[in-house]
């Protein structure tokens, strides 16, 4: 496996690395921000590879947003973006859930747990769904409780699904009435499994640890619908009909954004050093993901 290309202050490489693509496939978190905080000269950079006529997708495993929000955080953060090129885990995931799955009602309910932007993307595409920001699960789980899930009385007869993304509001109650879904035969399916979510320039637990939980008692891992996933893949470019070998990754973490890109057959990957993966991670000896090149802040794009 050759050595991935250091780009930060070669103008020349850079120049070079960015002429070999028409399309950049942006991670979000830990590229373009942590949290709120906007990385250093990142709205210059989108403004540059616009300017050299590049199509821009921003594909984020964040499935707290929907694309309507994070349109929102784009215009917030000064960054020009069209709705339309944002691809989050929320929406791959309602997209493969209707247009894939398409189990036939009333039996096609899912079970959220997760934040908003999984009950937007779910409402877009006609799915109906339970639990999510229902603040009716967010309470401790009481004695009857337990009686009521387990002889179905709590449990809605049409969920067919349980869906596992990033919940900021975890308790036993949702874990354990998802849990009763999964051993009456609904399909477990997840955003995305990311253990750790890169946020104010720390690291916390992702998705993939919200949802650990609930794969261990019942034994088997979800279907997850975020990037690594080749189902992703496959539907961004079906939505947006690009060339993959003029196709470039932009991510900050190995076993997703960049084995996203390397499984998917792209043109290229580009490893940034502000998130979660660090160069030693793929500079190693025998480094299982090594990015084609990388950078240690986006902005090192501009020379
Ligand atoms: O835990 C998560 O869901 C992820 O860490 C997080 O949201 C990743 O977002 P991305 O880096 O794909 O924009
Ligand atoms: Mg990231």
């Amino acid at each position: 496996m050759s050595q991935p290309k250091y780009l930060t202050g070669d103008k020349a490489g850079l120049e070079e690395f960015l002429a070999k693509f028409d399309v950049f496939l942006f991670d979000c978190d830990g590229v373009l921000w942590s949290g709120d905080h906007l990385f250093p000269k990142v709205a210059e950079t989108i403004e540059m590879l616009r300017s050299k006529g590049k199509q821009l997708v921003f594909v984020t495993n964040n499935s707290t947003k929907s694309r309507a929000d994070y349109k929102k955080k784009f215009d917030k953060m000064g960054i020009p973006c069209n709705v339309d090129e944002v691809f989050g885990s929320s929406y791959s995931a309602a997209v493969y859930i209707a247009c894939i799955l398409k189990l036939p009602a009333p039996k096609n309910k899912v079970f959220v747990l997760g934040e908003t932007g999984i009950e937007q993307e779910l409402n877009v595409e006609g799915v109906p769904y339970i639990c999510g920001t229902d603040p009716a699960f967010r309470r401790d789980i009481e004695p009857e409780d337990f009686t009521d899930i387990a002889n179905g009385s709590a449990l809605d007869p049409d969920v067919g699904i349980v869906l596992s993304g990033l919940d900021f509001h975890l308790n036993y109650l949702k874990m354990a009435t998802a849990f009763q879904y999964l051993q009456r035969g609904a399909i477990f399916l997840a955003t995305n499994i990311d253990s750790t979510l890169p946020m104010a320039h720390s690291l916390f637990p992702g998705a993939g640890s919200a949802g650990a939980g609930l794969a261990k008692a019942f034994g088997k891992e979800p279907l997850s619908l975020g990037k690594p996933s080749q189902a992703m893949m496959d539907a961004v470019e079906g939505k947006f009909h690009f060339d993959r070998s003029r196709t470039c990754m932009v991510g900050d973490r190995m076993n997703t954004d960049i084995q996203f890109g390397i499984e998917g057959k792209l043109g290229g990957t580009l490893a940034v050093l502000t998130g979660v993966s660090k160069k030693e991670d793929f500079l190693a000896e025998g480094a299982e993901t090594v990015p084609m090149a990388y950078v240690d802040q986006l902005g090192d794009l501009l020379g």
